[in-house]
């Protein structure tokens, strides 16, 4: 496909996108139908995708309006990438722009525009991140670093990497998190490369891995992911020595890939329903990886970021203060129980805790510690609550 092409593609997809239909089924519905697009059309029309809807508002005001269209006029004036090329009216490109769209559009005035976080977010994104909220909204505007989870179970970060650059995939040690790499180069090749189907790596962001680093684990320790979904953690959990890990999540069918991902690493993880979960408690370490804003990770979910609503947010403030309560019940007299977030609102982190130690007067926090994506890594949010 001409790059005159997947603007127009992408163009559409967005369209779709803005129509309601969320952004990964856009893009797989187009890949079925399209195939006659090799895999790198499909990862720059992906890349113009999340470009724009990393930065929807600043683009939309540049390429005067919301549409598909208008976004990528945005994009174009953004990256100082020529209209007259892009737009040439070329076979299968988008038409040339009208004497409207030429005249249209212009850098964001107000500041929730040209900083890309819904103008509702604001006041709380500003008053929770202080003199930080402009840098990190900023940061939220790009892309996220690709990051990797050495298996610590299986070999060290030192003799991974070198596996890693034979199969042309460069990696620099992440500077804080001792199993994490950064990718700098063959990011495309990782899901075939040996070290990945031999289990050495998984894809996983820094302070995810920091969330596990912080946890103190010890062999002989039963530990429960309670929101286990894909199994990220619990993969990270379970590549330390001598530690038993069951994984739960409230829709089972999001586990339904643990199995294969832990047959991979060479590790075990039971995944049991909630019904038979009561029979297993209690446990030494519960770690709660609650369902949240996503405001952390809207360089990887950008979509995410304009689906948030007031309405929502609340709606997940509860459920967390309901999932800590069930899993302070499964935690043993002497156990941690671990929140965790990947949202940079302190309503879902400190104000959270600080409910619950409120709520819960036997237990109190011993721990806490909050990243932001300027620390190479998504934003995330970790406490260990203790009786
Ligand atoms: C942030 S995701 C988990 C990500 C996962 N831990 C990982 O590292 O890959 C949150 C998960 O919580 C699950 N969830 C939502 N409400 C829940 C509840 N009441 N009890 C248990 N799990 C819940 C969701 O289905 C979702 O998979």
């Amino acid at each position: 496909m001409t790059p005159a092409a997947r603007i127009q593609t992408a163009i559409e997809i967005l369209d779709t996108i803005l129509g309601g239909q969320p952004a990964e089924q856009a893009l797989t519905a187009w890949a079925r139908r399209s195939r006659f697009a090799g895999s790198k059309d499909r990862a720059a029309i992906r890349d113009h995708v999340f470009d724009v809807l990393r930065r929807r508002s600043s683009f939309a005001a540049l390429g005067g309006g919301n549409t598909g269209r208008q976004l990528m006029i945005g994009t174009c004036r953004a990256n100082g990438v020529s209209l007259d090329e892009a737009f040439s009216g070329g076979s299968y490109g988008p038409s040339p722009l009208e004497p409207s769209e030429q005249e249209a559009g212009a850098e964001a005035r107000d500041a929730t525009d040209r900083l890309d976080i819904p103008t509702w977010l604001w006041p709380a994104f500003q008053a929770d991140l202080g003199a930080k909220a402009d840098d990190v909204a900023l940061a939220l505007q790009n892309r996220a670093p690709v990051q990797l989870r050495v298996n610590i179970g299986k070999s060290d970060r030192g003799n991974v990497q070198k596996k890693l650059q034979d199969e042309g995939i460069e990696t620099v040690k992440h500077a804080t998190v001792k199993t994490a790499l950064n990718v700098l180069e063959g990011a495309r090749k990782i899901n075939n490369s040996a070290c990945f189907q031999e289990g050495l790596i998984e894809l996983q962001d820094a302070s995810s891995q920091a969330v596990v680093e912080a946890l103190s684990l010890k062999p002989g320790m039963r530990v429960l992911d309670y929101c286990a979904g894909g199994g990220g953690k619990a993969l990270a959990l379970s590549a330390h020595d001598g530690v038993t890990v069951v994984a739960h999540d409230i829709a089972p069918q999001r586990m339904k890939d643990i199995p294969k991902r832990a047959a991979r690493a060479g590790v075990e993880i039971q995944c049991v329903s909630t019904a038979d979960l009561v029979e297993m408690g209690p446990f030494d370490i519960v770690l709660v990886d609650a369902p949240c804003s996503g405001s952390g990770a809207w360089r990887r979910a950008p979509a995410g970021k304009w689906e948030l609503s007031q309405a929502r947010l609340d709606e997940l403030v509860a459920i967390q203060s309901q999932i800590l309560s069930q899993c302070a019940e499964l935690t043993s007299l002497e156990g941690v129980l671990a929140f965790a977030t990947c949202s940079l609102l302190d309503v879902e982190n400190t104000q959270q805790v600080e409910k619950f130690v409120s709520a819960h007067p036997t237990w109190t926090c011993t721990f806490s510690k909050a990243w932001t994506p300027l620390e190479d890594g998504d934003g995330f949010y970790t406490a260990h609550l203790t009786r």
